[in-house]
């Protein structure tokens, strides 16, 4: 069976908390871990089933971030392939309550990104589960991805995880 690739980034922070737990979920070793930070097109061409992990940091653009300087530089790299018959699905850190205004709208970024360039997303959640009062991640009532809130609702974030494994599955096939 091929390798999962949970493509990740920042280091060390949420995200990363997240992408161990995501990781633990599947099976360790089902899986492949690859930081943004370094990565380019040709890795995310050797996989047929990635799974992405982000954190909204910033304003409206990638450029915007000051923070999430792994992710401003692999961007530009997503747009570089195409994603038709891969299995794709996001996770995205966010604030519910300091930025109930553009809550986990990375998440969004990033899956417009995807399917602009042919993807099709699994594990997209209900958004009446969360309470936020808007997201560029929405779309017709679901979330393009998981949103994980670690500063307002941590005990939320096992539960959360198992559940969406369990949504994207069979997709995945693992
Ligand atoms: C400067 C800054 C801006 C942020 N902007 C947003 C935002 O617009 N929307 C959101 O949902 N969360 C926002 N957050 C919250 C982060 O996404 C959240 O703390 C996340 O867990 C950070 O994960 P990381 O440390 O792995 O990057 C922001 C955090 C910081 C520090």
């Amino acid at each position: 069976m091929s390798k999962i690739a949970i493509f990740f980034g920042p280091l060390k922070g949420a995200v990363n908390r997240v992408a161990d737990k995501v990781k633990d979920a599947i099976g360790e070793e089902k899986v492949e871990m690859v930081p943004v930070k370094d990565a380019t097109v040709a890795d995310l061409e050797k996989y047929d089933k990635i799974i992405f992990g982000i954190s909204t940091v910033g304003k409206e653009t990638w450029h915007a971030t000051y923070n999430n300087v792994d992710w401003a530089k692999f961007l530009p790299e997503i747009g570089k392939t195409n994603y038709e018959g891969k299995k794709l699905a996001i996770f995205g850190l966010g604030d519910h309550v300091t930025y109930a205004a553009t809550f986990v709208d990375h998440i969004g970024l990033l899956a417009k990104e995807l399917m602009a360039n042919g993807g099709t997303l699994a594990g997209k959640v209900p958004a009446d589960d969360y309470e936020f009062d808007e997201s560029e991640a929405v779309e017709d009532g679901k979330f393009l991805g998981l949103p994980v809130d670690e500063d307002f609702e941590p005990e939320l974030t096992d539960e959360r995880v198992k559940n969406w494994i369990e949504q994207i599955r069979p997709e995945f096939g693992f």
